[in-house]
């Protein structure tokens, strides 16, 4: 077999579309324009080249973008009254705090400072808890952008197996939840798994979100299974040059491919995916601030 390849670039483009749409009716009929701050503290290079994409399709789509680069060496109460001005600001709907911090910021602490109307990120605890009893909340981007992917792929997922690695608070655990909100029978593997591959081998649907280069074999996926494959992990590459690198998935796409009935690639998978649905939180978060019909269909 060899499996379908699930164009997560061209479902992001279609995803930012109807963002563009929602933003016009927005302005035309409310003179309203969503806007969405990003917050980057020190200068990580990889969090540099999310920002930037970010900060080009959210204008792209029509809305307000706002960057704010602070100096690594900022501290937590300059930190805090940023976001405390950005939770006053009317014309702000969204904001995202990049992660990770420095180590010398309390990361729970500036994210529980995000006004959770405008946690864009989902990771407030606010919206996570209301995540865990199926209430409405405000959805982390990168699990929501492969549940949209998944739901597009099979229609329904009820009663299919699914298994998360990983369990972080910005990936594996809300995915998780997500999976459960539809019905899944869902498994979180981690790092004290015994015998994931087994485990891997029972799922329908395997999401791999554990930062470890091409950890998942072909031989470890039950034939005709689904995978989204979140990790993001840059390879130096010198067969494309001095210096090059290349971006790879935590699966072996070679070898899974061959077993998996569809799988996402990397890059252009999860990760233009993740953008979109950023802008399609922001969208949601202002039609909730001013009382307007949510968008359909862009939201869990
Ligand atoms: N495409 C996108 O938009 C995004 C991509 N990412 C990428 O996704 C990946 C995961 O990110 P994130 O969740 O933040 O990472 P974390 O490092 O926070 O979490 C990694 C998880 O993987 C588990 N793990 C580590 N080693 C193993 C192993 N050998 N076997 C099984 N499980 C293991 C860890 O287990 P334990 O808890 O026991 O330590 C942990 O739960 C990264 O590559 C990241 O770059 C992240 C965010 C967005
Ligand atoms: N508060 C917060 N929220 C996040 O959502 C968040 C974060 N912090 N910190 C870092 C991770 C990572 N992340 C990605 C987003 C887009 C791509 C993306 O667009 N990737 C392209 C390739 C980009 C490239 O070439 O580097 C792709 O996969 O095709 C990747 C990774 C969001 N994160």
């Amino acid at each position: 077999m060899t499996a379908t390849i699930i164009d997560g670039k061209a479902f992001a483009a279609q995803v930012r579309g109807q963002v563009a749409q929602h933003v016009t009716r927005l302005k035309d009929d409310h003179g309203i324009t969503p806007g969405l701050a990003v917050v980057l503290v020190g200068a990580d290079p990889a969090s540099e080249v999310y920002v930037k994409s970010k900060g080009k399709m959210t204008k792209e789509v029509g809305m307000k973008s706002v960057e704010h680069r602070l100096a690594d060496t900022t501290s937590e109460a300059e930190l805090l009254t940023l976001i405390d001005t950005l939770n006053k600001d009317d014309t702000i709907h969204g904001i995202l705090v990049q992660l990770p911090l420095p180590d010398h910021l309390n990361e729970d602490l500036v994210i529980s400072a995000i006004d959770p109307a405008k946690d864009v990120d989902g990771f407030h605890i606010s919206n996570v808890g209301l995540l865990g009893t199926g209430q409405k909340s405000m959805v982390p981007c990168t699990p929501l952008g492969c549940l949209m992917m998944l739901r597009d792929h099979h229609g329904t997922l009820s009663g299919m197996d699914a298994v998360v690695i990983g369990r972080s608070n910005i990936v594996g655990k809300p995915m998780a939840q997500l999976l459960l909100n539809d019905s899944c029978t869902v498994t979180v593997a981690h790092s004290r798994t015994k015998d994931l591959a087994a485990v891997v081998r029972r799922a329908d649907i395997v999401i791999a979100a554990v930062g470890r280069p091409e950890m998942v074999p072909g031989d470890w996926i039950k034939p005709g299974a689904t995978i989204i494959d979140v990790g993001i992990n840059r390879l130096d590459a010198p067969e494309r040059g001095e210096g090059k690198t290349r971006l790879v998935g935590d699966v072996d796409f070679d070898s899974c491919a061959k077993v998996a009935g569809a799988i996402t690639p990397v890059p252009g998978g999860v990760g233009p995916m993740t953008i979109a649905c950023l802008l399609a939180n922001t969208v949601t978060a202002c039609c909730r601030a001013h009382d307007l019909p949510e968008p359909e269909g862009l939201t869990a």
